[in-house]
């Protein structure tokens, strides 16, 4: 069965003279019209090295599909750069502008009835923000992302901007030294180099489907990086005619991110130790997707799924290190030896996960030399700015599940998950902690509380020595409505490590964190303390005790006591759950995302009935 093209509403009938002119005028042909309109989802900017290469590949894009004989034409999505953007109020925008990109998917895709999208993204909020997209407007979508930066090299050893923020605030370090960091920490194009939210969504939307073998993990400079975008190519069209020309409706973003391919994905984060933001995001993109997943599938999911990967912060290895090991068809192809996985779902290329993982799972004797060329693509070294520019191979890829960059399950760093969700009396409806970071030797924390009521007083709380070993610093009123926005504590946790606390201290907060802290970093309190969260409640010197084998967190003081304090802040009347004097410019435009956004737990989804 035929399935109409949304398109032929602009361009079929008489009636729509008007709109063909403009669309003639845009160098639509005769032959084009009544054919499928494909976008270019592109997030091309200069401000982003992860989006700075993808000025071309987008109209390289579109002459391939024109070559199909199809119109396609290209849109631009804003993208916002965490790692510039963070530790100053332009981070207040960071997480907002997901549902911007979102939005402005959404909006020229019904504007202008497109039957079907080519998603370039990469950077933090990019990828999730088009992924909601996709699934609202559930039309045949196929992501690939700018791809990882390389990472930087200095004295043989490899290392990234995480390093230079450390250092920058670490007395220990010559100016010198630190300068040849700055200098060589960021060498390429693509995103931050390490298993950072960029990196971790890419992942992710490979596992889910959306996305080709290698989108996660082949670096942005290498030539196959580019083929990737050309397969895209070869998948929407294929995608595009089955869906409209024989009604085959599996190829279909609610298709293919169905709730057992949301369950894969998060488990995959989990053995991967993906950053914290993954949870945020994958909330928020089933929400769109009409999807039951939920906190309560990430506390049970966490509890089964081992650790099998520990990248940048959290070890030594970093994307790149990932793509020679197999990339993440390979982490899944050990998650499917032990039974993890729901292997029987569609991914957009029409074949299931359990083929994929047969054909690139480098340890299967299935293994196609399509999946040696995707992991053999290495770093190509030194700067480079360029797209696919580069074609170093490694000589030998990394199989080794003992010792290697992915384990085994018999060999998992940790057999109880890189990520857990805790909960008790200050996170009643549940915090995050990416346990692939923390030293198990602090897996049980109590201390006293050092509270703060914004990032900036924290920043100067540690750097300023109120901070001391054994203390619990709380960081609050940096929700998704309190900040707003949920900024990431990069700063912090990242001056923690600068004052060599980060193994004596333990760091909560309502707010989120980049996958570049690690630590005994504990985020997403829910709810957040403007949200009347017992967060809000906590006084200096109170203990708190974490238990992250128990999955607890709990403020040490009487029922009663807790109740007495929420009287006294609810009696506070219309300054009740504020952060007090802050210096803070809190536009309208972020003020409007405060009045919708709900709270962590949720995904910091817009409550719009
Ligand atoms: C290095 C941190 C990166 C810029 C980030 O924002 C993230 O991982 O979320
Ligand atoms: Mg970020």
């Amino acid at each position: 069965m035929q399935i109409p093209l949304r398109s032929n509403t602009t361009t079929q009938g008489r009636r729509m003279a008007g709109a063909r002119s403009l669309w003639r005028a845009n160098g639509m042909k005769e032959e084009h019209f009544g054919k499928p309109l494909i976008a270019v989802v592109n997030s091309f900017t200069q401000f982003v090295p992860g989006h700075a290469h993808l000025h071309n590949i987008g109209q390289h894009i579109k002459g391939l599909i024109e070559k199909q004989g199809y119109f396609a034409a290209e849109f631009n999505t804003i993208a916002i750069d965490d790692g510039i953007a963070m530790g100053h109020d332009g981070m207040l925008y960071s997480l907002p502008s997901r549902d911007v990109i979102a939005d402005s998917v959404e909006y020229m895709c019904n504007a202008h009835k497109v039957d079907a999208i080519v998603c370039i993204s990469n950077c933090d909020k990019i990828t999730p923000g088009m992924l909601m997209a996709a699934m609202r407007l559930n039309i045949p979508a196929v992501f690939v992302s700018g791809g990882p930066m390389e990472a930087g090299e200095v004295d043989d050893r490899h290392l990234d901007l995480v390093d230079a923020m450390v250092m920058a605030a670490d007395s220990n370090i010559s100016d010198e030294y630190l300068a040849k960091v700055e200098e060589n920490a960021c060498p390429t194009c693509g995103s931050c180099s390490g298993m950072f939210t960029a990196n971790s969504m890419n992942c992710l939307a490979e596992a889910i489907g959306l996305a080709l073998p290698g989108n996660g993990t082949i670096v942005a400079t290498h030539a196959n990086r580019k083929r990737l975008f050309e397969e895209a190519v070869e998948k929407i069209i294929a995608a595009t005619q089955t869906y409209y020309y024989e009604g085959n409706d599996k190829v279909l973003p609610r298709s293919i991110a169905t709730r057992d391919a949301f369950l894969n994905a998060m488990k995959l984060d989990i053995a991967m130790g993906g950053s914290t933001n993954t949870v945020l995001h994958l909330l928020a993109i089933a929400h769109e997707a009409g999807v039951d997943f939920t906190m309560s599938d990430i506390d049970r999911l966490s509890r089964q799924t081992p650790n099998l990967c520990k990248v940048a912060p959290n070890s030594h290895y970093h994307i790149q290190d990932v793509n020679r090991a197999g990339g993440i068809l390979s982490i899944m192809g050990e998650m499917e030896r032990g039974g993890l996985l729901e292997t029987n779902v569609n991914r957009i290329d029409g074949k299931t996960l359990a083929e994929a993982i047969s054909e690139y799972d480098i340890k299967r004797e299935t293994v196609t030399e399509d999946a040696f060329r995707r992991f053999k693509s290495a770093p190509g070294g030194g700067r480079n700015l360029v797209m696919g520019s580069q074609e170093s191979t490694f000589k030998v890829l990394d199989d080794d599940r003992e010792k290697g960059c992915i384990r085994s399950i018999e060999h998992a760093y940790n057999k109880d998950g890189g990520l857990a969700v805790l909960f008790g009396n200050i996170a009643e409806k549940g915090c995050i902690v990416k346990t692939a970071g923390v030293d198990s030797s602090i897996f049980q924390f109590k201390g006293k509380a050092r509270v703060f009521n914004s990032q900036e007083d924290a920043v100067n709380g540690i750097l300023g020595d109120a901070v001391q070993k054994g203390d619990v610093i709380v960081i609050r009123y940096e929700g998704p409505k309190g900040g707003p926005g949920m900024q990431e504590m990069l700063y912090p946790t990242s001056y923690l490590k600068s004052m060599q606390l980060d193994k004596y201290c333990a760091l909560i907060t309502d707010g989120r964190f980049s996958g570049g802290t690690s630590g005994l970093s504990i985020g997403h309190v829910s709810p957040e303390a403007a949200g009347g969260g017992a967060i809000g409640l906590i006084r200096d010197n109170d203990d708190i005790e974490i238990d992250i084998t128990r999955r607890s967190i709990n403020l040490l003081i009487s029922e009663e006591e807790l109740a007495e304090r929420r009287k006294a802040e609810d009696a506070k009347g219309k300054d009740a759950w504020q952060a007090g004097e802050r210096e803070r410019n809190v536009s309208k435009a972020l003020k409007a995302y405060a009045s919708f956004v709900s709270s962590a737990d949720l995904g910091a989804v817009r409550l719009i009935d």
